[in-house]
């Protein structure tokens, strides 16, 4: 099968490598074009726009950063909607709201193509190892077309109906991710500034209930203040965002989540938003001379 992808980013480098290694016929567009050389190296093809991929291939997949750049992409010069027709289907895999999906599907289909929207749960190494959780909504006869590589990218794909319900689904998931992260976070910094090994903690927690495969991965590295991002803390809070918005719209309290949402605001107003969204232990630290 021969695929079209949008977007180098952490993620898209992982998937469209993964894609290359199982046999698919891949053609790179990325907006800083030089990260396409890397994948040209295993095999990838370049398309000098996103127009250009979408002429080429039958298929496109995008997974992009953020609301503004899936929107540009598709409506910008030089964009999916100028080659886009009856022939083509263009997959964004990108965490984006509700809304900007639909603005994508609604000029999408209006000139003949198919959409569906597939975000994904999993961060950079599930991507690497192809063990992606992906939500796929929108047209399902292209979801059924596009599965082998949904198979490679992912260990297990929903198709959860009408577009706007991966988007929901993504974010609800990431907004309990996010509250999760920042209540890991104090607990270190409470078992530490208490007097407590923050090692042991951890020992504490792997054991119990709440044992789970971010603790396990994100506590090490933590303690270390390894923050290598796998998951940028920009990339969270625009998640956070998006799910208090659409908690507004459907009167849903969420104090929690408005909570951590705060803490990565802070983080990234200390700079933070590059790196991996565990970095939100650092607004936990004390400012100023003293460090009692
Ligand atoms: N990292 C993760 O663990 C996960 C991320 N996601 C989601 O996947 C998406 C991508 O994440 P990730 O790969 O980590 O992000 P990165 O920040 O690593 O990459 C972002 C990508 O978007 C491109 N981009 C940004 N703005 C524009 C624009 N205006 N026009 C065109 N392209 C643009 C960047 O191009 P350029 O190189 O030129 O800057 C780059 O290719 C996000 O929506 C994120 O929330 C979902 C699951 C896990
Ligand atoms: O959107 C990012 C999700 C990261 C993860 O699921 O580990």
């Amino acid at each position: 099968m021969e695929v079209g992808f949008l977007g180098l980013g952490i993620m898209g480098k992982a998937m469209s490598l993964n894609l290359l290694r199982h046999g698919f016929k891949v053609t790179v567009w990325n907006r800083t074009l030089s990260k396409c050389d890397e994948l040209v190296q295993h095999g990838a093809s370049i398309g000098e726009t996103p127009a250009a991929v979408v002429k080429k291939c039958k298929y496109t997949i995008a997974i992009l950063s953020d609301p503004p750049a899936a929107l540009s992409v598709v409506f910008d010069k030089d964009g999916i909607l100028e080659q886009i027709n009856n022939e083509k289907g263009y997959i964004d895999m990108s965490t984006v709201d509700a809304d900007t999906s639909s603005k994508i599907s609604e000029a999408i289909t209006s000139r003949g193509g198919r959409f569906l929207e597939a975000p994904v749960s999993g961060s950079k190494k599930p991507a690497e190892d192809g063990q992606l959780v992906i939500l796929a909504a929108g047209n399902k006869a292209l979801y059924d077309e596009v599965l082998p590589a949904f198979d490679v990218l992912g260990k297990k794909s929903f198709f959860l109906g009408e577009v706007g319900n991966g988007a929901k689904m993504k974010l609800v998931v990431n907004m309990t991710m996010g509250s999760m992260m920042n209540a890991f976070a104090e607990g270190i910094m409470l078992a530490g500034k208490s007097g407590l090994n923050p090692q042991n903690l951890l020992d504490v927690l792997d054991l119990g209930a709440m044992s789970n495969p971010m603790f396990k991965l994100k506590g090490p590295t933590i303690l270390q203040k390894n923050y290598t991002p796998a998951f940028p803390l920009k990339h969270q809070q625009k998640d956070m965002r998006l799910a208090l918005a659409l908690g507004d719209e459907n009167a849903v309290p969420m104090p929690v989540a408005a909570a951590a949402n705060e803490a990565f605001k802070k983080a990234r107003s200390l700079g933070l938003g590059d790196l991996d969204f565990s970095a939100v232990f650092e607004t936990l630290k004390p400012i100023g001379p003293s460090s009692s």
